[in-house]
């Protein structure tokens, strides 16, 4: 992934824990001072002296699983030692229950990653309701260290904690939706202090941190693009208050769930794995969120200053943040708005950055989208919404000067038109081909800009694919127009045209690591 490179510039000075310290089984202790920029070790980096890690609290009323020599993780990042002076939150010996974290947890709603779900990761069994099958999914955009799954039988093994872990989420993917109750059961009764942190609804949207741990956990061996996956989501946790205290919290709930509803196959071996697992993920969130709190604010606040309603249900918002914004065009960001505190919508910019500093996003309402509704039907000039950190690796990459196929369905125009802006602004001569995809004429509601762009630059070919004309959608357009075998490609639009113009752009000849979009999960609930 290429977004937010910046941030991993950083020394790399880690920390995670996973296991190999000779504490097997014990809880992710976390420091009370993250390191300035610390950010996760590389594979291989030499961890601590055995014996250095200091006493670990226990999940719920378990035996400690004795020590056992931890596997060796493939790649993952290895501890340093605590600070002196951390404190441990620890239960006294024999105790029921853990001792309760102070603070909040990971709110839910909003736990879903703040960039895009490294595509190279499968997606957990809790994800299948809303995530395609893996090779229908984005490709990676930087290259991932794993094959795809059609190249498994050449895949390395998997270490025996991905595998335990594995066994535990094929236990429990049958009662998916009574782990997550009773996971968010356990942490609100547990530590009712936290639920404040949550949207007081808690919809449809409650199982995404669930969700995105069980995803993490479930490819703890893919290291490379697991980091970037949990540096991204710690990074974007920074806006919903989330301390390091607050991950035990949620790993002994996550830990409980889970040896509830995996009974059958629950033991020591496994509760250990998992405990491990959760620490090394709960280990980088929180080190790219020390990271990222020494360069950039954990929020933003943003006055809306225009706001144009383009259509009945679609409108271009433009807002001024309170202090400078730094993004790349076709990234995105998230979003909250007054009137539904704590729910936060991802909306990808509809410009390159500009001078004045001012951001726009194309927003449509959709039906139950409270966030989408409120910025379309009430927010006004003079509104303050909160912007959460950029992200999204649908880049352009300026060390080439490849054509440019940018794809864009429906409000999916607004990252291709910051696209153009871009490659504009940088002077280049590439060949830029846009497919602007729409229902009816009528949606195409930003066709004279996008045609306006095609005048002033001849590098730039502007076609529009209205459904009911063409009788095809876009993506069957756009391969009817290739070989594309020469471009880079560009996706943005609805998580199934995203699909299947993947599909079609390698018909067409573009690699997989060619072609890039935003992940499908994230788009599924920025359609809420
Ligand atoms: N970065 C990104 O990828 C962005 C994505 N979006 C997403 O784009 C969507 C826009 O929604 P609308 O404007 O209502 O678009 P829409 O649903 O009207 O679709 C636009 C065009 O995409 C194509 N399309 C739609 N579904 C398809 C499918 N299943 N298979 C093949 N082609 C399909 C059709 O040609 C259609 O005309 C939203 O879901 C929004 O979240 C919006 C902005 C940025």
């Amino acid at each position: 992934m290429l977004e937010a490179r910046h941030t991993m510039d950083a020394p790399t000075t880690t920390s995670a824990d996973n296991g190999t310290s000779g504490g097997g089984g014990g809880w992710f202790t976390p420091r009370n001072k993250p390191e300035p920029g610390s950010e996760p070790a590389p594979a291989g980096a030499p961890g601590p002296a055995a014996g250095r890690r200091p006493a670990a609290i226990r999940p719920v009323g378990r035996p400690t699983p004795p020590p056992q020599p931890a596997p060796p993780a493939a790649g993952t990042a290895q501890p340093e030692s605590p600070p002196a002076g951390t404190v441990q939150p620890a239960s006294p010996p024999g105790s029921a229950r853990p001792a309760s974290s102070p603070g909040a947890a990971v709110p839910a709603d909003t736990a879903a990653p703040a960039g895009p779900v490294p595509t190279a990761l499968t997606p957990a069994p809790f994800a299948s309701a809303v995530v395609p099958p893996a090779e229908t999914r984005a490709p990676a955009q930087r290259p991932a260290p794993a094959p795809p799954r059609g190249e498994a039988a050449s895949a390395p093994a998997a270490s025996p904690d991905a595998l335990l872990v594995r066994r535990a989420m094929a236990e429990v993917t049958p009662v998916a939706d009574k782990v997550t109750s009773y996971f968010y059961a356990l942490l609100f009764v547990r530590h009712p202090d936290l639920r404040s942190l949550f949207p007081a609804a808690m919809d449809t949207q409650r199982d995404r941190l669930l969700r995105a741990l069980l995803t993490a956990a479930e490819h703890i061996d893919n290291t490379d693009v697991l980091v970037d996956y949990l540096q991204n989501l710690g990074r974007g946790h920074r806006k919903y208050g989330t301390r390091p205290e607050h991950y035990p919290a949620v790993g002994e709930c996550l830990i409980g769930a889970l040896s509830k509803y995996a009974a059958g196959v629950w033991n020591e071996e496994m509760e250990a794995a998992w405990v491990r697992t959760y620490t090394t993920i709960s280990q980088i969130m929180i080190d790219a969120a020390a990271a990222d709190e020494l360069r950039s604010p954990a929020w933003w606040y943003a006055e809306v200053v225009t706001h144009e309603l383009r259509t009945p249900d679609i409108a271009v918002v433009t807002v001024r943040p309170d202090q400078p914004y730094p993004f790349l065009a076709g990234q995105y960001t998230s979003v909250e708005t007054p009137w539904w505190p704590r729910i936060w919508r991802h909306y990808s910019f509809a410009s390159a950055p500009r001078s004045d500093g001012l951001l726009s996003f194309h927003v449509k309402a959709v039906p139950a989208g409270w966030v989408s509704n409120a910025l379309v039907h009430r927010a006004r000039p003079g509104d303050i919404i909160r912007l959460g950190p950029p992200a999204g690796s649908m880049t352009v990459d300026h060390t080439t000067d490849s054509g440019l196929l940018c794809v864009g369905g429906g409000t999916g125009i607004a990252p291709i038109k910051a696209l153009v802006e871009d490659v504009a602004e940088h002077g280049e001569r590439r060949r830029v081909e846009v497919f602007y995809g729409a229902r009816t004429d009528h949606d195409l509601y930003d066709i004279d800009t996008m045609l306006r762009l095609q005048q002033t630059h001849p590098w730039l070919s502007v076609r529009a694919i209205i459904d009911q004309q063409a009788h095809q959608q876009l993506p069957d357009a756009v391969r009817a127009y290739g070989p594309w075998n020469e471009y880079d490609a560009y996706l943005s639009g609805p998580p199934g045209m995203i699909r299947s113009g993947v599909d079609a752009l390698r018909d067409s000849g573009i690699p997989s690591d060619r072609i890039r979009h935003d992940s499908v999960e994230e788009l599924v609930s920025a359609g809420n």
